[in-house]
């Protein structure tokens, strides 16, 4: 099908708040080398992969349900009150030692989990679960406010923008349409 050129841009955009902890160890920030946390708001942006007129029946892109369930599940219950810690921070050591199911909630990050990396990781999982869902949506950007002060916002592919972890996507959890948060 060939899209009309005089359709408008239309994007589906849906927002949720989630509350984490972090640190960053590697000397961007010494005040935030302490464990603290932040109640985030997460700003995702999707559009049609074929944009077309409205039916004058239902009239959706797709059921806001069926755009943003899957997404928001994966906020609300796996990232919503998770410790996010670098794969290098000894933490993670401390907690598979003396709290092993606690661990399982660590969302375990290639380098410090600064708001820029978080954006770009909740961007590609959200890829793959667009993906997944059969490709009808796809995403165009994220934002993530970190706090009423700081936000960071990215538009297009996080690919190009995300650490280079040397491994196979498919060992990268960020790239897995499944719930897990760490390769550990
Ligand atoms: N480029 C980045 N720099 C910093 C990040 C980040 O994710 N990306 N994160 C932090 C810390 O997490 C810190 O908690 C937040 O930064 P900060 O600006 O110090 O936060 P405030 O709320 O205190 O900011 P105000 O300007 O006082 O509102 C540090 N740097």
């Amino acid at each position: 099908m060939t899209s009309n050129p005089n359709l408008p841009e239309t994007e589906l955009v849906f927002t949720r708040r989630f509350s984490m902890g972090h640190r960053l160890i590697s000397g961007s920030s010494e005040r935030c080398a302490m464990v603290h946390g932040h109640n985030e708001y997460v700003t995702i942006r999707l559009k049609a992969m074929q944009p077309a007129r409205l039916d004058g029946q239902q009239n959706v892109i797709v059921p806001f349900a069926e755009a943003k369930t899957r997404w928001h599940n994966f906020i609300d219950n796996i990232v919503d009150h998770a410790l996010q810690l670098s794969e290098q921070d000894p933490l993670l050591n401390w907690f598979q030692t003396n709290e092993p199911e606690r661990a399982k909630r660590i969302i375990v990050t290639p380098g410090d989990p600064t708001t820029e990396l978080m954006a770009a990781l909740l961007l590609a999982k959200l890829n793959a679960f667009l993906a997944a869902d059969g490709g009808k949506l796809c995403a165009l950007g994220i934002e993530l406010q970190e706090t009423p002060t700081n936000t960071v916002r990215l538009d297009g592919s996080p690919d190009a923008f995300l650490p280079t972890s040397g491994r196979p996507a498919a060992q990268c959890w960020w790239h897995r349409a499944d719930l897990t948060i760490s390769d550990l």
